[in-house]
């Protein structure tokens, strides 16, 4: 029976971060005190003495606070010390090797990089998996590719029927621990996540290893519970999402809340003017400097990448982490990712960085995140009579990207990775005005806004709840998909709108004139699982 330990805060050490005047013991024992789970002995320059001390006084500050020691890379050293485990990598002593030599109840845990090799470590009979880099570091000279958080949930996905455990190592820090958390899930049945996090250099390198592991095991903590107490959502019917996305409507009135746009400068104008008659408070900038102070005030992020100007990418990375790091919801609208190599490689840097609440696009867009070619982009439109599944679609990328995916065109599809539906209400000329679909973007970020400004007005800030984002997010979609399409409707029906140059300032207005009731009584919305 081998030791079952707890993986959350798995600290690594690396005695060449301590800050100066930090002793090893002193930095170890405050990590410990904060609430790091396990500890792995990591020493890449000394000589075998050396390890063996440094090993030695390891353990006898663990056994302290009966914490479990694993040592990287050496069988020798573990047996000397007895700790409760050896971590090893692809190129270090064969696993079978190891297990011969180390006692039955020393667990193994093995570093991968590819399903190939998590498949393997599994056969062998690995206790556990350290899966990385998921990001960029400088605590170690990387040899492998860095997966990203979508790449090592592709990890997890091919673990779906095995039960080892996981964890992700690789520039994992306070600052986005819950977005990692939250990332790297399967994409299959099981929703399997992670069972914790490796850290170096956020508690090592820290003047107060005390504070930042507390804070670190706290995020991951609350996170994992709030997973493992999910199940798949409890399905509803049609009438009451449309309940909820007509108080999330409502919502949006009631708070106003800013909603920051990174857009193109086709649309900027006519997107802050939809969001102002909508009842948010749009705020149109892309400058890194100012993101981040931004994302501190209650609302949402649009990332539109519709004019993809080179200076504008960075604020884009910066604004959809602090939005995370912040729990803002973030929408992104990947406005003609399929027409070049350079905007889909752009969507797959700030899928990676960032975590999306909800992706938006056409069928042309979706297609080409998603992979498939069965409908295909021309410039920033779709061309061709759309997908034969478009459900199987929207799920199926929303499991993949852990948000809600809504397809646009004359029946909006919608799915959150669970329920699917569809909207069919919209007008003839709104495709027709340039810069609809940014509209749209800009309508579903107000009522994503709403809802989340509701929620973080509502909630115990000093009760970490595990969340990347609050509020009933799936109405506040809905609600403003149905918010401009229903008031393109009445736009399109007045006498006075004899084209697109009439129906687009009367759009505007019928932004501004449309009521709660007006959205439950015209609503063509329909759930459908
Ligand atoms: C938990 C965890 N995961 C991965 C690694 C990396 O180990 P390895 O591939 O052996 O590389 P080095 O750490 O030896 O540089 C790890 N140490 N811990
Ligand atoms: C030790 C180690 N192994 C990695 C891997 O990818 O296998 S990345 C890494 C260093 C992680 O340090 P930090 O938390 O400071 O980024």
């Amino acid at each position: 029976m081998r030791f079952d330990i707890d993986l959350r805060l798995y600290l690594v050490t690396g005695r060449e971060l301590l800050p100066p005047g930090k002793s090893y013991e002193e930095s170890l024992e405050e990590a410990i005190k904060g609430g790091v789970t396990v500890v792995q002995v990591r020493e890449k320059k000394c000589d075998t003495g050396e390890f063996l001390d440094i090993a030695q006084r390891s353990k006898a500050i663990c056994d302290r606070h009966n914490i479990p020691l694993i040592i990287n890379d050496r069988v020798d050293v573990a047996l000397a010390v007895g700790a409760h485990g050896v971590h090893l990598g692809q190129t270090d002593m064969p696993f079978a090797v190891a297990r011969k030599l180390l006692p039955p109840n020393v667990i193994i845990g093995i570093s991968v990089n590819t399903v190939e090799e998590a498949l393997k470590a599994c056969e062998d009979g690995a206790d556990y998996l350290g899966i990385g880099a998921v990001y960029a570091t400088s605590t170690k000279d990387l040899t492998k590719p860095i997966l990203g958080p979508r790449g090592a949930a592709r990890i997890l996905t091919a673990l779906e029927s095995k039960s080892i455990k996981t964890v992700v190592i690789g520039g994992i820090k306070r600052t986005n621990v819950l977005r990692t958390l939250h990332g790297i899930r399967s994409s299959g049945p099981s929703l399997r996540g992670l069972d914790g996090v490796a850290v170096v250099s956020d508690i090592v390198a820290s003047t107060t290893p005390f504070d930042a592991s507390k804070q670190l095991y706290n995020l991951t903590s609350a996170a994992l519970t709030s997973f493992s107490a999910r199940s798949a959502p409890t399905p509803f019917s049609t009438e009451a999402l449309l309940q909820r996305a007509v108080a999330a409507f409502a919502l949006i009135r009631k708070h106003g809340p800013l909603v920051h746009q990174i857009t193109n400068t086709v649309v900027q104008n006519q997107s802050a003017n939809a969001t102002l008659a909508l009842g948010a408070s749009p705020i149109m900038s892309a400058n890194p400097r100012e993101v981040e102070d931004l994302s501190k005030f209650p609302g949402a992020l649009l990332v539109n990448i519709g004019t993809l100007a080179e200076e504008d990418t960075a604020g884009m990375i910066a604004a959809g982490f602090h939005a995370n790091q912040h729990g803002k919801p973030v929408i992104l609208d990947p406005v003609g990712v399929g027409a070049t190599a350079h905007r889909r490689q752009t969507c797959d840097k700030l899928l990676n960085v960032w975590q999306a609440t909800c992706i938006k696009g056409n069928p042309g867009e979706i297609g080409a995140l998603y992979g498939s070619d069965e409908v295909l982009a021309r410039g920033v439109d779709s061309v061709g009579a759309g997908f034969a599944d478009p459900a199987s679609i929207v799920k199926n990328l929303a499991r993949r990207e852990k948000c809600v995916v809504v397809m646009t065109g004359p029946t909006d599809w919608i799915s959150d990775g669970f329920s699917v539906l569809r909207i069919d209400n919209g007008h003839p000329l709104l495709p027709n005005i340039t810069g609809s679909g940014c509209m749209v973007g800009s309508a579903i970020a107000c009522g994503c806004a709403a809802v989340s400004a509701s929620a973080e007005q509502a909630r115990d800030k000093d009760v970490e709840d595990g969340q990347l984002v609050r509020g009933d997010i799936l109405a506040g979609i809905v609600a403003g998909l149905l918010a401009i399409t229903i008031a393109s409707e009445v736009a399109g029906g007045r006498a006075d709108v004899k084209g697109t140059g009439t129906f687009l300032p009367a759009l505007i207005d019928e932004l501004a004139n449309i009521t709660p009731e007006i959205i439950a009584q015209k609503a063509k919305l329909n759930v459908l699982s």
